[in-house]
């Protein structure tokens, strides 16, 4: 059986892929510092209690569990809050990376996948993105992610680490069999507010109605979560194979505007989401849409569950439960 060391296990995508990691075969080992992420979500390994920046336990865990690759989740994951403070973003996502780095080169982990971001393209000069897309990042957060993919690149050419760097779009729906889901509090996130909303709490803001895009709101190609688990699978056996290190996109191709969104959101739930509309929000770009074929060629992935409709009805299906057990 494979160990991996899952850094961020305990998050919203970690605790997705881990639960994939164990049925596939693999002994997922949660290294988190539960932030943002649950002990309750961690239930396809055992949890290390850890944070990234900590090289003693990080050394520890990786001395006892003897992983043969990481995936590294963990990190801060908010565009809005890493302009308000970004010294928390490269405390964390970076700094924290290279001490994650440091321990794995030292402890004899060859293998790296990433969660990296479409934040790393900023306001992207052709549609859809792909891979070869410059990198200019707007915002502190999607830096951060660049500089991460940087660092590997330069631990590759001096140690030999081995990796991929898995770039997210906009990570939306929840596990098909209501075991686990999104979860944080506060939320910020566009589809969890908005089933908020629905559900009578706070009404939804709408970041901006004047982009230039076809109805005035920002458009976001949204991804199922379980797609994104069913990824970290194929790259580590990509990598497992002798894959050459390179970031990847990982998107559905399509794009949906906020207002669409939230049309889906209303036609689920059958209610109604009550809006108010506010400014731009710093550091987000009018228009993110992925072209994926890189990982459809090298891991033959493809995002199966990311209809929107499916999306919205599973997290809706997950709000509904977190809210039972709520009451
Ligand atoms: N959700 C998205 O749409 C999206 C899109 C692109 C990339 N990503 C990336 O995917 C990863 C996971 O995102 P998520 O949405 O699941 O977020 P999340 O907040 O649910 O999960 C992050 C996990 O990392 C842990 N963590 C944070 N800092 C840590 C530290 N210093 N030491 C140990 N653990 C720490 C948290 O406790 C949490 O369990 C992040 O790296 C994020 O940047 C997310
Ligand atoms: O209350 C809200 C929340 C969001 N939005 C808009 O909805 C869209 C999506 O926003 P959000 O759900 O906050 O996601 P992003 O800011 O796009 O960031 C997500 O997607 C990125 C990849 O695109 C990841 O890197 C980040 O970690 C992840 O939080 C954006 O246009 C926001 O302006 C609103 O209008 N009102």
């Amino acid at each position: 059986m494979s160990t991996v060391l899952i850094t961020g296990g305990a998050g919203y995508i970690g605790a997705q892929t881990c639960k994939a990691l164990a049925s596939a075969g693999y002994h997922p080992v949660v290294y988190d510092n539960l932030v943002s992420g649950h002990r309750a979500a961690v239930r396809w390994g055992p949890l290390v209690h850890g944070d990234i920046t900590d090289r003693a336990t990080l050394d520890a865990a990786i001395r006892q569990y003897r992983p043969q690759a990481a995936i590294h989740f963990a990190a801060h994951a908010y565009v809005g809050e890493s302009i308000a403070d970004p010294g928390k973003y490269y405390r964390n996502n970076l700094a924290g990376s290279l001490t994650l780095l440091e321990a794995l080169r030292d402890g004899g982990v060859g293998k790296v996948v990433l969660s990296s971001t479409c934040a790393v393209y900023g306001e992207p000069s052709q549609l859809p993105i792909t891979e070869s897309t410059p990198t200019r990042p707007i915002n502190p957060y999607g830096a951060s992610k660049l500089m991460v993919e940087h660092m590997l690149a330069d631990f590759e050419r001096a140690h030999g680490l081995r990796w991929l760097a898995l770039r997210y779009f906009n990570a939306a729906g929840d596990d098909f069999d209501g075991e686990i889901g999104e979860d944080h509090a506060p939320e910020t996130r566009l589809v969890p507010l908005a089933l908020e909303a629905a559900s009578g709490g706070e009404p939804l803001t709408v970041f901006g109605i004047d982009y230039p895009t076809h109805d005035g709101t920002c458009i976001r190609d949204y991804i199922h979560v379980a797609d994104l688990a069913d990824a970290h699978l194929r790259a580590l056996a990509a990598l497992d194979s002798g894959i050459a290190s390179q970031p990847l996109n990982l998107g559905a191709g399509r794009g949906m505007s906020v207002r669409e969104i939230i049309t889906m959101v209303e036609a689920v739930t059958g209610r109604q989401v009550e809006l108010r509309y506010g400014p731009r929000r710093p550091g987000d770009p009018p228009e993110l849409i992925a072209d994926a074929q890189r990982a459809h060629t090298l891991l033959g992935w493809s995002a199966r569950y990311s209809d929107p409709l499916r999306i919205v009805e599973s997290a809706w299906s997950w709000h509904c439960r977190k809210r039972e057990r709520i009451s």
